[in-house]
């Protein structure tokens, strides 16, 4: 196999017709720097995912896509990143605009204390979405649908979400996502917290979501990157070394440093 060994990126980072493009971010928590110049886009309803050791930047560079590093004081970025040509960082669109069109399901299932109903209806409600119950309930129903979750909770949607198995609290923090209807969905490595079951449903989901929506995702597992994603990036101590079609990454990587991850050498 032939590999590279360059200081670039490898393959296409830039796509056309982009739903967010990332140019030249660099990350710093305090003094130290997490991420270097990583430049990349997120097609249209395409599944991105971004793999690579441990350390290596990817949920650093996922919360810069929505904004979520903001809550870390020490945490600067610079660069410039936007969503459908609109920079959110230098005012194009403020915080809560943005997280309502990039929404974001974390690695543990994180469903607020309240009802299943609750839970799916709080972004329409504080985003002001919706002026009658009926319109909420039908948001909360077809927002469940969508996450293959109503015919499991639709006798039960006053309980407790907190009383449901992690797999459905997965599925609710996803249903809870696409309540404000988004365009993109970030997920921070979303199964890791599950078992093979329920991380199988969850990866049907991401496949059919990813007719409406663009999905960047954080996996650990090569196995499931393989499996959802259309487009894979390999991140290396905060570099992006290289960037292409999943299978392509899987069967034929350019680098060397990829070729090592994918083969086990590292990682
Ligand atoms: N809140 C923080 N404060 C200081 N440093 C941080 C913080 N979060 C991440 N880092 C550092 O930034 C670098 C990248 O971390 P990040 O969590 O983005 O990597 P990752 O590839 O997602 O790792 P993992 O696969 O282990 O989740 C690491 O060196 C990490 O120690």
């Amino acid at each position: 196999m032939f590999t590279e060994n360059t200081e670039q990126t490898v393959g296409k980072f830039k796509v056309d017709n982009a739903k967010m493009t990332a140019d030249n971010v660099d990350v710093f928590y305090g003094d130290k720097q997490a991420i270097f110049d990583v430049s990349l886009d997120l097609g249209q309803n395409e599944v991105l995912s971004m793999i690579g050791p441990s350390g290596c930047g990817k949920s650093t560079f996922l919360r810069c896509l929505n904004r979520m590093n903001d809550t870390i004081e020490i945490c600067k970025m610079t660069g410039d990143i936007k969503l459908e040509g609109l920079d959110i960082y230098k005012g194009g669109l403020n915080p809560v605009q943005l997280r309502a069109r990039v929404g974001m399901v974390f690695q543990k299932p994180n469903p607020f204390p309240k009802s299943i109903y609750d839970n799916v209806a709080y972004g329409p409600r504080i985003h002001g979405l919706v002026n009658r119950r009926s319109e909420l309930d039908e948001i909360v129903q077809t927002a469940l649908e969508k996450a293959s979750l109503w015919n499991e909770v639709k006798d039960r949607l006053d309980q407790p979400a907190t009383g449901m198995s992690g797999g459905q609290q997965q599925r609710l923090c996803i249903a809870r996502a696409i309540a404000v209807s988004p365009e993109v969905i970030l997920m921070d490595e979303p199964c890791s917290a599950l078992d093979p079951i329920a991380t199988a449903k969850i990866e049907e989901l991401i496949a059919e979501l990813s007719q409406n929506y663009s999905i960047a995702i954080v996996t650990h597992s090569m196995q499931q990157a393989a499996r959802v994603s259309n487009r894979t990036a390999y991140f290396h101590l905060g570099k992006l070394i290289e960037v292409g079609k999943t299978q392509d990454i899987f069967t034929s990587p350019r680098h060397k440093l990829t070729e090592d991850y994918i083969t086990g050498r590292f990682g």
